[in-house]
């Protein structure tokens, strides 16, 4: 007998008002607080008739910065979201020691838990970088846009189809309960039942193949679609980490989608790929998902090692000392990261020998991740440097990632591992790497490419009390971590016996409020900036900056470039600018694609199917799926796909750009 399709109906599917949490207050009270924002927004828009511009010039844009802005924009949205999760866990743990439950009950508790790990990996991080590679990646190698304008838009609005289908799960049904990759046999059907992994399973695929799409995308955009004169060894390193990100993207991001198109049909149809019964084996999916999921932390990675390498060599007023060797050593960590995946499991008896060669294979990873740290260490030796607000992040990402990398090094010997596996040190070693890397490197590049996109700097002053309470409450809440896990305390624990650990957790607390206050002061300092962007107006350089981007204006025009840039070699635009940098004046006409609305219908359909498919409604599922066909058919017989932007207006657009 199947529990979980008590009270299917053919017209619900198995959507019944017992899944409505109408009965959890912390859930009630969520709930009004987002329509009533939700409310005042939709007010806001209408009164000041902001309804027409978002569609046109920002939903249904193809234009990779209008998208790019978009991903922050997500990014930025899902954070708050994933940090309320975080905060609810540190208050959790804080109270719930020796016998006290605490407010979140287990059920709550591991829901919590996993959708804090999936919203801040897929929905946080991966649209951190996805977003600036967007902005930033197509000016610095000259282009105009991306290879497939089209499918940069569609792949956006696959990545917000799922995010929108994570926050359902919110007021509509649950979520999972598995921890952030849904290891089986726990979560098939036999053990979750409810809805809470089919929403995880069809919202990670629905937007995987947005990432997947943006992926390829992005390769063949670096590959094909390069400024004349630009070799592979004249691409800015942002643009190297970018590709070697998108490579990994590319080879990765099948591997999960296949493995939870397993659990799904594990899950709809009842075949075995991860069960013991009729042959299957749960272990293949641990193997299949780390394959995947290692190289991934690498993804989020090696982007952020190019925004700090163009950030060093700028503030410092130099070229990055070891271009060349940067670039293997990108190259190197992306080919090791395909063979390092089994140390996330050293514990799960493979056997002393396969153990030795993942632990080293993993060690390896430390030389040329090295090589980089020192890099940027000697491209600011004798260096003019100035202290702006992204070097400021720069300096807190080089001293806190080193540590977390470090203590990634005593996990992948194999003996220590046995120890430390699934306890709060790993906890405390990946959200070092993480925050220290990913995190700052996106605050870094926000600070850094703020001007360009807006034609204002963010205040210095909010920027810097927002980096110095992030340093300090990082350290705050994530060093106790370190001192328990060494104390054998695992994750994932909702409440604990022993009262001596409490004050770690508070002391964890403590750090995640400085963190909250960290990012309060990010958004006021983008709000106050906003008031006074006049006085805080700046030139399309405000830097003093290297690479290709910095040539266009402030905020650049649609099409980047008035004309076609001739690269010599590296840091173009910093020779161009000793040659005294102009514009010819000689402007062409410019052949540029058109803003379409099926990215946006498509991916709209998808979601009512992701829910449909979640809640066994199956007339549903069928409509919307023709209707995702339909829509993608019809596109093809769109032949209004482009247009020409005359040279006379590109001529006045310019003059305006140069005034200001
Ligand atoms: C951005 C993300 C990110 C990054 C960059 C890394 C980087 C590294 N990680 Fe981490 N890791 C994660 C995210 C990340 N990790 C996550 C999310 C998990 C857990 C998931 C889960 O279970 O839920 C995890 C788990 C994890 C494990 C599994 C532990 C366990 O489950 O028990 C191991 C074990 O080997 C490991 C090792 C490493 C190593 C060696 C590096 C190296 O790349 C670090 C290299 C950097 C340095 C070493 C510092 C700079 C170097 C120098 C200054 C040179 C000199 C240094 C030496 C000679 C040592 N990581
Ligand atoms: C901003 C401050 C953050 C705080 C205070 C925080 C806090 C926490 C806590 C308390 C846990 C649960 C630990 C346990 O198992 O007991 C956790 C888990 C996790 N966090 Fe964070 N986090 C933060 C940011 C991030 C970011 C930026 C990311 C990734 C981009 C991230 C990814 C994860 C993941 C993947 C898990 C594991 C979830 C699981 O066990 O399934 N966190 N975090
Ligand atoms: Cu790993």
């Amino acid at each position: 007998m199947n529990p979980y399709l008590d009270g299917w109906s053919p017209l619900f599917g198995r959507l019944t008002w017992d899944w409505i949490p109408y009965h959890e207050p912390i859930l009630v009270a969520t709930f009004a607080g987002v329509v009533v924002a939700g409310l005042i927004v939709v007010a806001l828009m209408t009164k000041y008739r902001l309804w027409a511009p978002l569609w046109n010039d920002w939903v249904i844009s193809i234009d990779h910065k209008k998208i790019g802005i978009m991903y922050m924009v997500l990014a930025f949205v899902m954070f708050v979201r994933g940090f309320a999760d975080a905060i609810m866990m540190r208050a959790q743990q804080a109270m719930a020691a020796g016998g006290a439950a605490g407010y979140l009950p287990p059920h709550h508790f591991d829901q919590v838990f996993t959708a804090h790990g999936v919203i801040m990996i897929f929905f946080v991080a991966m649209a951190f970088i996805t977003g600036i590679m967007n902005f930033v990646m197509p000016a610095q190698i000259g282009a105009r846009d991306v290879a497939f304008p089209f499918l940069n838009n569609f792949s956006f609005w696959m990545t917000v189809c799922g995010a929108i289908l994570v926050n359902l799960s919110l007021f509509v049904g649950e979520f999972g309960r598995v921890g952030w990759l849904a290891f089986p046999p726990l979560s098939e059907n036999q053990f979750s039942y409810g809805p809470g992994v089919d929403y995880y399973l069809w919202s990670l695929n629905l937007a995987g193949i947005g990432t997947t799409l943006s992926g390829i995308n992005m390769v063949t955009t670096i590959l094909k679609m390069r400024a004349p004169g630009m070799g592979m060894f004249q691409m800015p390193v942002f643009t190297w980490t970018a590709l070697c990100a998108n490579v990994l993207i590319v080879a990765a991001f099948p591997v999960l989608t296949a493995t939870l198109t397993m659990l799904t049909l594990d899950r709809y149809i009842g075949t075995h790929f991860f069960t013991n019964d009729l042959g299957g084996n749960a272990m293949m999916y641990i193997n299949l998902i780390w394959v995947w999921g290692h190289p991934e932390v690498y993804i989020l990675i090696l982007p952020m090692f190019g925004v700090f390498s163009e950030i060093t060599s700028t503030f410092s007023g130099k070229p990055l000392f070891g271009y060349k060797t940067m670039v293997w050593a990108t190259i190197s960590i992306m080919v090791l990261s395909f063979v390092v995946w089994l140390h996330h499991f050293f514990t799960m008896g493979s056997g002393a020998n396969v153990n030795t060669f993942f632990g080293i294979a993993t060690m390896i990873i430390a030389v040329p991740t090295g090589v980089k740290i020192f890099n940027w260490l000697f491209t600011m030796y004798k260096g003019n440097i100035r202290f702006e607000v992204p070097m400021l992040w720069t300096i807190g990402f080089i001293i806190t990632f080193t540590i977390g990398g470090m203590t990634g090094v005593m996990l992948a010997i194999p003996p220590v591992d046995f120890q430390l596996h699934n306890t709060l040190f790993l906890i405390a070693h990946f959200h070092n790497v993480i925050i220290g890397g990913v995190v700052f490197g996106t605050y870094a590049a926000v600070y850094f490419w703020w001007p360009k996109a807006f034609g204002f700097k963010l205040m210095d002053k909010w920027g810097r009390r927002s980096f110095w309470l992030w340093f300090t409450g990082f350290y705050f809440a994530f060093m106790p971590l370190y001192a328990l896990g060494l104390m054998g305390v695992t994750r994932r624990m909702n409440s604990y016996m022993d009262t001596g650990w409490q004050i770690y957790f508070i002391v964890a607390a403590f750090g995640a409020v400085l963190i909250a206050l960290g990012i309060a002061c990010t958004f006021w300092g983008m709000f106050v900036s906003i008031l006074h962007r006049k006085e805080l107006a700046c030139g399309p350089d405000p830097w003093n900056a290297r690479t290709l981007e910095w040539a266009m204006s402030s905020p650049p025009a649609p099409y980047n470039f008035p004309e076609t840039i001739h690269v010599r070699g590296l840091d173009e635009f910093w020779r161009m600018k000793q040659e005294g940098f102009k514009w010819s004046g000689h402007y062409h006409d410019i052949h540029m694609p058109k803003s379409t609305t099926a990215g946006v219908l498509i991916a709209a359909a998808a979601t009512v199917f992701g829910f449909a498919m979640i809640w066994y409604i199956w007339w549903l599922a069928i409509v919307s799926f023709v209707a995702i066909l339909a829509i993608a058919i019809g596109n093809t017989f769109n032949y209004n796909r482009d247009y020409y932007i005359p040279a006379k207006e590109v001529a006045e657009t310019e003059a305006k750009g140069a005034a200001v």
